[in-house]
């Protein structure tokens, strides 16, 4: 199989993901659901396993990839919405996979896994959204931080659990958390595992965004959080997607690659929309930016 273009490891770093996937999938459960809506180019993906709390079993990991798959090819794409069912968002690994695959060779396999998984979807063309409602746990919170946003409800926990299980993040949460709060605020979420709410997480800058309690929704409650969530999201969608995904790759380049490198990438981003349809129709309705 070829090394995906976003990823980050091929067989020169003794990744076989085929050979993962078969492990992985020996520990089912639960699903990671994918709906797009071709209408807006924003689509929503559920992690799926209520019954313990969005964990993450074997075959949600190799579901989450093929997702990201059909994600990479969306041409039409602009946002995504990454949430967890039935109000919490995920609890981490499932923790009876992560039992039957605890010795070293395994775990070295599944975090390549999941690393080269949450990279690609961090690496999207698409501007994405991490809504978190109820909890974020160990490799839940992992997640967070592989979308560009994070909107948190009123009753949100993001939380790095890994050290009280005796461990590192192994998700790429680590890496990514230094780059969205910097080293010193990683160090104290990481080393003290602390328990991220709303206000330490606007604080913190992990958290753009705390949604609203709608008084009295009920079971609405959670559509609603779902609404606010593309509402905040449309403000950076609207537009033709081919500009959309221009611009997510633009930063992806800048967030990613040394600074020459950076610029030589937005040469060949800028070549993509310059004089493009978009372009053009601006240029010729002599748009003005008042
Ligand atoms: C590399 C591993 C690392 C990573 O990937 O980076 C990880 O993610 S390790 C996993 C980290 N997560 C945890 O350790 C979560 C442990 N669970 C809890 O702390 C609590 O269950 C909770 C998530 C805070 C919820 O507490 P509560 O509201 O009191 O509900 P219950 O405890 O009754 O949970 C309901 C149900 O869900 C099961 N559950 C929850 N999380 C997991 C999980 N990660 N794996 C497997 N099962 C999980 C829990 O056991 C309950 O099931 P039953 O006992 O069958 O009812």
């Amino acid at each position: 199989m070829l090394p995906r273009q976003n990823s980050v490891y091929s067989a020169s770093h003794g990744f076989q993901p085929e050979e993962i996937k078969e492990k992985l999938s020996a520990f089912p459960g639960g699903s990671v659901d994918l709906l797009k809506q071709e209408e807006s180019g924003l689509a929503v993906l559920t992690i799926n396993n209520p019954s313990r709390m969005n964990a993450f079993s074997g075959s949600m990991m190799v579901e989450l990839e093929e997702r990201v798959a059909q994600l990479e090819t969306w041409t039409q794409g602009k946002g995504l919405i990454v949430r967890g069912a039935s109000g919490t968002f995920c609890s981490g690994s499932d923790l009876n996979a992560v039992r039957a695959i605890s010795n070293p060779q395994d775990g070295m396999k599944m975090c390549m896994f999941m690393q080269d998984a949450l990279t690609r979807l961090l690496r999207l063309p698409l501007v994405s959204v991490a809504l978190v409602e109820g909890r974020a746990l160990g490799g839940g919170a992992e997640l967070t931080t592989a979308c560009d946003f994070r909107l948190v409800t009123r009753d949100s926990v993001i939380q790095f659990v890994h050290k009280h299980m005796g461990l590192v993040p192994g998700w790429g949460g680590a890496a990514r958390l230094v780059h969205i709060v910097g080293g010193r605020h990683a160090l104290r979420l990481l080393g003290g595992a602390l328990k991220v709410d709303p206000e330490l997480g606007l604080q913190m800058g992990l958290a753009d965004g705390l949604l609203e309690e709608v008084p009295d929704a009920g079971g609405a409650e959670r559509d609603a959080a779902l609404r606010q969530a593309e509402d905040w999201l449309s403000s950076y969608t609207k537009g033709p997607a081919q500009v959309v995904q221009a611009t997510k790759r633009a930063v992806v380049s800048g967030r990613e690659l040394p600074l020459t490198e950076a610029l030589r990438a937005e040469k060949e981003v800028f070549g993509t929309v310059w004089g493009g349809p978009a372009n053009l129709r601006a240029l010729a309705s002599k748009t003005k930016h008042k």
